[in-house]
This record gives C-alpha cells, sequence and structure tokens, in this order.
C-alpha cells in the first residue's frame, strides 16, 4: 500500500510580486502545489508563466511575498541548502539538452553517477526502470542521434526523474510535439506523477491536453492571477480572459502587443534622439 499523502504544500506562493528590475511581471500570486497533484501553468505569451518557473526554483527572488519550496522559505536558503532542495526537484527543459556523446542509456545514468554512490548494477537497474517508464527500455543502447526529436524528450524526461524527485517542472513539455505524441506526454506525466508520488508543475499553452491530466489549473495574465481552479471550474468560467484563452480567440483583453515598460520609452528616446 502506498505511503498517505502529505498535506502540506510543496510549492505555496503567498502575495507574491516577480519580476525583472524595475519590471514587475506579476503580483498578488497565490499559489499551492500539494504532493499527488498535477498543476498546469497557463497565460498567453510574455505572461509570466517562464518566471514563476524561476520562483520556484530559486533562480530569481520574489520583489515582494513569500514562496515557501518543501515547507522552506525559499529566499532565505543559499548555496548548499539551495543546491539540497534542487536535487529535490527535476527540471524537464524545453529544449531537455541531452549529451550527444553519449548513448540513450548514459544519458540517463548521468545524474545518479554525479549525484549518488551507487553500485554499477543499482545504476542499470534503475536507469532500465525509468526508461521503461518512458517506453524506451529497448532504446538504451542508441545514440543521441539515432532518436527522434518525441523519443529525445522522453529520454530527457527519464532523466530528470532518475533521482525520484518530489517534484517534477516541465517547462512546455507539448511544444513541438504531434498529436499522439503529446497524447503520449501528457498521460506520462499524470502516470509518473501517480508513480513516484511526487507533484508536477507544467508551463503550456496547451488547453485541451493539459486540462485532461491537471488537477489544478492557475491562468496568469495582465500582470496578475487571472483564474484558478479546476479544469471543471474554468471551463465553466465566464471570465472574458479565460474565455478568450480557452477558445484560442484573437478578439479579447489579451492583447497582441506587447506593454510599453519605462526601459521602452526610455530607449525610444535614445533612438529618436526624444524626436518620437
Ligand atoms: N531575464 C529577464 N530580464 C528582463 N525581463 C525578462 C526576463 N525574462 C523575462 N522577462 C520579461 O518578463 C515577462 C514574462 O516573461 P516569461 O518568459 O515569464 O513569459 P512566458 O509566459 O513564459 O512567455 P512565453 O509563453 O512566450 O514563453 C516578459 O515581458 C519578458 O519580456
Amino acid at each position: 500500500m502506498n505511503p498517505p499523502l502529505s498535506t502540506d504544500p510543496i510549492v505555496k506562493f503567498s502575495n507574491v510580486a516577480l519580476g525583472y528590475g524595475d519590471f514587475t511581471v506579476l503580483q498578488g500570486i497565490d499559489i499551492e502545489v500539494r504532493q499527488g497533484q498535477v498543476v498546469a501553468m497557463m497565460g498567453g505569451s510574455g505572461s509570466g508563466k517562464t518566471t514563476l518557473l524561476r520562483a520556484a526554483t530559486g533562480q530569481i527572488t520574489a520583489k515582494a511575498g513569500t514562496i515557501t519550496v518543501f515547507g522552506k522559505d525559499i529566499a532565505q536558503v543559499r548555496g548548499e541548502g539551495l543546491r539540497e532542495l534542487r536535487q529535490r526537484m527535476g527540471v524537464l527543459f524545453q529544449q531537455g539538452a541531452l549529451f550527444t556523446d553519449l548513448n540513450v542509456f548514459e544519458n540517463v545514468a548521468f545524474p545518479l553517477r554525479e549525484h549518488t554512490q551507487v553500485s554499477e548494477s543499482q545504476i542499470t537497474a534503475c536507469v532500465l526502470d525509468k526508461l521503461d517508464a518512458v517506453g524506451l527500455r529497448t532504446a538504451a543502447h542508441l545514440r543521441i542521434s539515432e532518436i527522434s526529436g518525441g523519443m529525445a524528450r522522453r529520454v530527457a524526461l527519464a532523466r530528470a526523474i532518475v533521482l525520484e524527485p518530489e517534484l517534477i517542472l516541465y517547462d512546455e513539455p507539448f511544444a513541438g510535439l504531434d498529436p499522439i505524441s503529446m497524447g503520449i506526454t501528457a498521460q506520462l506525466i499524470r502516470g509518473l506523477t501517480d508513480r513516484l508520488h511526487c507533484a508536477s508543475i507544467l508551463i503550456t499553452h496547451d488547453v485541451a491536453e493539459s486540462f485532461l491530466i491537471a488537477d489544478q489549473v492557475y491562468m496568469v495574465g495582465q500582470g496578475k492571477l487571472i483564474a484558478s481552479g479546476t479544469p471543471e471550474e474554468l471551463s465553466a468560467s465566464q471570465d472574458p480572459y479565460v474565455h478568450q484563452f480557452l477558445k484560442g480567440e484573437p478578439d479579447g483583453p489579451i492583447a497582441f502587443h506587447y506593454p510599453a515598460t519605462p526601459a521602452f520609452s526610455e530607449w525610444l528616446n535614445q533612438q529618436t534622439g526624444g524626436r518620437s
């Protein structure tokens, strides 16, 4: 029998503001991610999804509010403490860069060799198990140049889970995949979350796939959290932003133009010598 899932949030944003320099991207953000959950962070281009992911991994600090990860205030954790927290996370970047001079097996084995002292036979068993979980056990011997883009994504996923993280962060996991690979990836994310009893956060534009597997959805836009709830709750929302995003409509509150910032005005002034 599986141990009961912890009820404490793995990631918690409390009234958080995020940005770069003087530019505030998002404010008033409240998010909770719990063990066993798949949580989708959605929003238009430039709305701040990647910024949320950077904040959750401690790459940037909040301008206001508090972010706790595994119960620790991430702003107070530095150096070795931050490395320890990050070891409990698996991050799957969009370009899940694999080492092209290593075969599939060695790519997945890499974090084990880097971060643990386990024996060669344990490495073999663990890597084959993770490759099996992504359907690529029998591709272990292949070179990276011999596998397709979709397979490479799955190898990167096997590598991201090889240390059995408690939190997995996926940056646009469906981008550039054909419909079948998208469906496979979505079911993999759900299946791995359930099997590893971890939490998964996905940053995505893809409504159909993420709504099939997410427990909670957070939608950001216009510098704030526009909506949050289950996929069913969001689907029933009358909010015009949520409606436009879910239906992919060109007209609505989601602006096509990137908003003007003080930095742009300053640049334009310099560029035109104040003639604009
Ligand atoms: N390192 C940075 N320095 C300054 N501004 C940044 C930086 N990274 C992102 N931004 C700005 O922050 C805003 C949010 O960017 P972010 O990458 O989080 O959006 P996103 O929702 O992930 O977008 P997309 O879906 O297009 O990848 C954008 O206006 C972007 O220009």
